[in-house]
């Protein structure tokens, strides 16, 4: 690296600032400029540079006084007056030493935002294209979002997810605020592994410890099982909720006996787990919490989160947001499938409950339900957090479908061939109901098209493990083609990221009334691979 053109590149930098100019005109057109940061006389930035594969590769800039550098890991240096400029890798140590001087670089609680919008980047290069869409939105992007069950099935670690965000709000200048969500956490292990990472907030899985059989017992074995609990314990269910009904906004939540029951046998172990969690966990390292069961098979109806919400506050306990299971499917990478008009009769009330606890509604498995989110937008007035996550892994499939097709045919192939991988992780219809596209008539003029089938994306949306990670003769099959081919097209990746999110946010935000409106406005009409 020329270190004295950098020191007249950082000597330009200061002297823009003390004629008051930005920086859209620098000399180094390898500085990335929204990450230019200058404190004082340091100065800080981000350099681009494009090597002999295409690829682009990133250092960090620092120029600062030298009793204080020290804190950075430099490849190189050099000493100018009483300052030290390196250069330095995008690693954990200088992650580090920059969160001391840039506390935002840091992730906060959504607690006082109105918005947020979970971005689970499976790849960990998403985030700046993700950035540059959220700003000025006023929507806190939580770009670290991977459940444990993504960081196990793609062979991530937390800290590569929370580092690979950090870097990026770096890089793009964003000081609004985001979060970092340790997601579908089950057990005390797995958030204890989220907070020690450093993770803003968790989202609490409670899917193993709701009862799933009460929901189809009948009314007689669910009177028996009730009348097996403790009489005090029955006593304090009976006078405070049968036959009793709660007046939430300006609807109401009425309790029958079979409420009741099928409340307390299916979640009372999952709200004293929350408790539990909020105890030891929440409250001492300050989390923001989420709690979520929109992974169990059956319904959460409007008493059952009703139940919930009102067991939590008797403890004391707000969430910031909860995550009921809503009526009607939110399946991987596919658009709602339901009765929207009885799904927005049930949201309606599921949003005056969480206005009277005082928490913010979370939409799990939020991609691609376009058809909803103007309902959502509409309903949800004091707020939401919509969480997506394979679909930004579907736009990088994007890419390869349109860069290197035979790779594509080739993946989805394989993804087809092997569904059963996931069968423990995932439900969805295309492991049923034998619709996904046939291997045999995929070939490299069509594969495109796989992304545009329900079916076609649910496989691809849910063998990324399996894809990525599959070797022969220890040699990795997809993976390493996959990051040529994508790491060449970074840009084309991020205006597909770019693209595909913003159908999302426009619509919440209801910029746009219809998912028709939506995808008219943004979908490009012509295939803009050919402009990269
Ligand atoms: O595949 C996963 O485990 C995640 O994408 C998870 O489903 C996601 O974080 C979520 O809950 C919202 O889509």
């Amino acid at each position: 690296m020329d270190l004295k053109s950098l020191l007249s590149d950082v000597h330009e930098i200061l002297a823009d600032v003390d004629a008051g100019k930005g920086f859209d005109s620098l000399s180094n057109q390898e500085i990335y400029a929204p990450s230019i940061q200058v404190d004082r006389r340091n100065v800080y930035f981000i350099l681009h540079h494009k090597n002999e594969k295409g690829y682009v590769e990133k250092s960090l800039v620092v120029y600062e006084n030298r009793l204080t550098a020290g804190d950075f890991e430099a490849r190189e240096s050099m000493e100018d007056v009483d300052s030290t400029l390196l250069v330095g890798d995008l690693n954990e140590k200088n992650n580090v030493a920059l969160a001391k001087r840039f506390a935002w670089i840091r992730p906060v609680s959504r607690r006082n935002y109105k918005y947020s919008f979970g971005l689970g980047d499976r790849l960990g290069n998403a985030s700046n294209a993700h950035l540059r869409l959220f700003k000025n939105r006023g929507i806190l992007p939580v770009l670290a979002q991977q459940s444990i069950r993504e960081l196990m099935l793609m062979h991530r670690t937390n800290t590569d997810v929370f580092l690979s965000a950090s870097w990026a709000v770096f890089e793009e200048g964003f000081d609004y605020g985001w979060g970092a969500d340790g997601d579908h956490v089950k057990t005390e292990y797995e958030v204890d592994y989220a907070v020690k990472v450093g993770c803003s907030m968790i989202t609490l899985d409670c899917t193993e410890v709701i009862n799933n059989e009460a929901v189809n017992l009948s009314d007689e074995e669910l009177d028996q099982r009730f009348n097996e609990l403790d009489e005090d314990q029955k006593k304090y269910f009976n006078d405070t909720y049968l036959n009793k009904t709660f007046k939430v906004g300006d609807s109401e939540v009425h309790f029958t006996k079979h409420d009741l029951e099928e409340s307390v046998l299916t979640f009372y172990d999952a709200i004293l787990f929350a408790a539990q969690i909020y105890r030891d966990y929440v409250v001492p390292y300050n989390l923001d919490f989420e709690i979520s069961m929109d992974e169990t098979p059956y319904q959460t109806t409007n008493p059952n989160h009703y139940f919930f919400a009102n067991e939590l506050h008797r403890r004391g306990i707000t969430p910031v947001t909860m995550a009921p299971r809503f009526y009607g499917e939110f399946q991987k990478a596919i658009d709602y499938i339901g009765d929207k008009d009885r799904f927005e009769r049930e949201l309606v009330v599921h949003e005056a409950i969480a206005e009277h606890f005082g928490y913010r509604l979370s939409i799990h498995s939020g991609s691609d339900k376009l058809s909803v989110y103007e309902i959502i937008g509409r309903v949800a007035k004091n707020g939401w957090h919509v969480k997506t996550a394979g679909t930004n892994w579907l736009e990088a499939c994007r890419v390869i479908a349109h860069k290197d097709p035979k790779l594509m045919v080739e993946m989805y192939t394989y993804a087809y061939e092997h569904l059963d991988d996931v069968k423990n992780f995932y439900v969805f219809n295309a492991q049923t109901d034998g619709k996904a596209p046939k291997p045999e008539t995929i070939n490299e003029e069509n594969v495109l098209s796989v992304l545009s089938d329900d079916d076609g994306r649910q496989v691809m949306h849910t063998m990324y493990g399996s894809l990525m990670n599959l070797k022969h003769n220890y040699h990795y099959v997809f993976r390493d083609k996959f990051w040529d081919v994508l790491k060449k097209n970074q840009d084309l990746y991020d205006r597909f990221l770019n693209i595909h999110i913003a159908e999302h946010i426009d619509l919440l935000q209801g910029k746009y009334k219809s998912k028709e409106e939506a995808l008219d406005a943004l979908e490009p009409k012509t295939d803009i691979s050919k402009e990269y």
